[in-house]
């Protein structure tokens, strides 16, 4: 079994009861003040799970590719300005024939969710969110696997120019290296908190500004803020 299987079916998957649906008891218990949902969609095999993994444990899955069947979920709790930001993080399956299991993921039940976005084909995927999210969910755009410069089939500027046209910040990450997987999960961390815990006194929260600030201080000095 490779490395990444393993890691998916860490908690198990629930044989005989849902064949499709990998479900991962929430077995964190780290303390937190604010939670919310973050779904990481995309067509299958740009890198999400990868994306995830990253994140979560700074590790890179490389090897055969095995796609993700149905959904998973795991927990990372990251510090806001003093606070304790749960995102839940939902990896769901690229694969056409998942899209029905996946789509019952999209609404939270405490109506406090993001949705995190890995594509090739932004346009249809926006679509889906706009059918089945809600409204106010936050999105951002990420082109992975930007260490493989000799495959690039989208230039850095078609990427900016698609996410401006549709007003959400973007970012090339990569799994592989590493370089702005953690930015792009703070970023979005702090989106929401401001969204849902706003002091009077605080300017105005701006995820763009935020992004590039922190992009210049990792040119010089790295880590993030
Ligand atoms: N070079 C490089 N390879 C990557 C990167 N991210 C993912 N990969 C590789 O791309 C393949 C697909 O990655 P996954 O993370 O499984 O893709 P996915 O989007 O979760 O795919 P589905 O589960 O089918 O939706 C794997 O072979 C990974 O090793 C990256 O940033 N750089």
């Amino acid at each position: 079994m490779s490395n990444r299987k393993a890691i998916l079916m860490e908690n198990g998957v629930k044989n005989g009861t849902s064949r499709n649906v990998l479900e991962r008891c929430a077995s964190v218990n780290e303390y937190f003040d604010i939670a919310f949902k973050v779904m990481l969609l995309g067509d299958s095999a740009v890198g999400k799970t990868c994306v995830l993994v990253r994140f979560k444990d700074g590790a890179f899955l490389g090897g055969n590719f095995i796609a993700t069947v149905g959904i998973d979920f795991r927990n990372k709790v990251v510090t806001v300005d003093n606070m304790k930001v749960k995102l839940q993080i939902w990896d769901t399956a690229g694969q056409e024939r998942f899209r029905s299991v996946t789509h019952a993921y999209y609404r939270d039940a405490q109506g406090k969710y993001a949705t995190f976005i890995l594509l090739s084909l932004f346009k249809a995927w926006l679509t889906e969110i706009s059918e089945y999210a809600k409204k106010d969910v936050v999105i951002m755009l990420l082109g992975n696997k930007s260490d493989m410069a000799a495959e690039r089939v989208i230039t850095h500027e078609e990427g900016e120019k698609l996410a401006k046209e549709y007003g959400v910040p973007f970012m090339e990450t990569s799994a592989k290296t590493g370089v702005n997987v953690e930015l792009a999960f703070q970023a979005i961390a702090r989106e929401l908190k401001h969204r849902n815990i706003q002091q009077p006194h605080e300017p105005k929260f701006k995820i763009h500004d935020y992004i590039e600030s922190q992009k210049q201080k990792s040119n010089c000095c790295g880590g993030i803020m």
